[in-house]
């Protein structure tokens, strides 16, 4: 569903060069739930941002459901974005004006979609944000806002969903049932769900962790153990 060949990000120029993504190839299966892991600026983030189009490799391509994203102009990728993909950041980008479910629902209703009212509340309910539909942003907790943007990136079953720390603000009970909520997106639906996180507990739910380390893949674990993350980790470290 998403592929990579030889991507690489340089920042810079001269011997300010950074290099963020040395040359990854990697792909990304209907639903399969890939966790990416690796140390503060192995380029994690600035590989799932190639990954999703929100930022151009230096060299290499990058392909969403069949399509190389290099060859799609602003509007193109725009659109593939909206239909494909769902986003789940650290700044959960909520509107202030809107309702959580108003803001839940804003992606389907900018598409013309119908919203399942079934799904909606399905999808509350497991998130445990079910009774807090009617409030504006300013009046959730970090935690449940994070929610409210995850139920937002799931209510349209894109076909990718980009996940950047999802647990971060939560305590362990809703990490859970938020990482519960991406892995039922992929195995259930058949989502692609491509998570970073740091958090070695929150990737056990995934089916394959990536782990990176100055720019590159070092590891990939199929269906790991916590301890067998903790030690890859620790391995690509030194
Ligand atoms: N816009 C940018 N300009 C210059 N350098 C950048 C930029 N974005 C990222 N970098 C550099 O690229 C490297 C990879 O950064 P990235 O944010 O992808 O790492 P990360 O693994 O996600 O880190 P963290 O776990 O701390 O979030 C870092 O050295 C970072 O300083």
């Amino acid at each position: 569903m998403v592929t990579c060949q030889g991507v690489r990000k340089t920042y810079g120029g001269g011997a300010a060069t950074v290099v963020a993504v040395d040359g990854v190839s990697a792909d990304f299966a209907a639903g399969e739930f890939t966790a990416i892991m690796g140390p503060s600026g192995s380029g994690k983030t600035t590989l799932m941002h190639l990954l999703a189009g929100l930022d151009t490799p230096t060299e290499g391509t990058v392909s969403i459901a069949g399509t190389p994203l290099a060859g799609l102009d602003d509007r193109a990728l725009t659109d593939l974005r909206r239909d494909r993909v769902g986003f789940i950041f650290q700044a959960f980008n909520l509107l202030p004006a809107l309702t959580a479910e108003q803001n839940i629902v804003l992606p389907l209703r900018l598409a013309g979609r119908r919203v399942d009212r079934a799904r909606l509340a399905a999808l509350t309910e497991q998130l445990q944000i079910a009774d807090r539909l009617r409030h504006r942003p300013a009046e959730l907790s970090g935690g449940q806002q994070q929610r409210v943007a995850v139920a937002r990136a799931l209510l349209a079953e894109p076909a990718v969903v980009f996940a950047d720390e999802p647990t971060g603000a939560l305590d362990i009970a809703t990490g859970r049932s938020l990482l519960t909520g991406l892995r039922d997106a992929a195995r259930q639906a058949g989502q692609t769900v491509v998570m970073v996180t740091h958090d070695p507990g929150a990737a056990t739910y995934a089916d394959r962790v990536l782990v990176m380390a100055d720019g590159r893949i070092r590891d990939e674990l199929s269906a790991p153990s916590r301890e067998a993350i903790v030690a890859s980790m620790a391995s690509v470290a030194v």
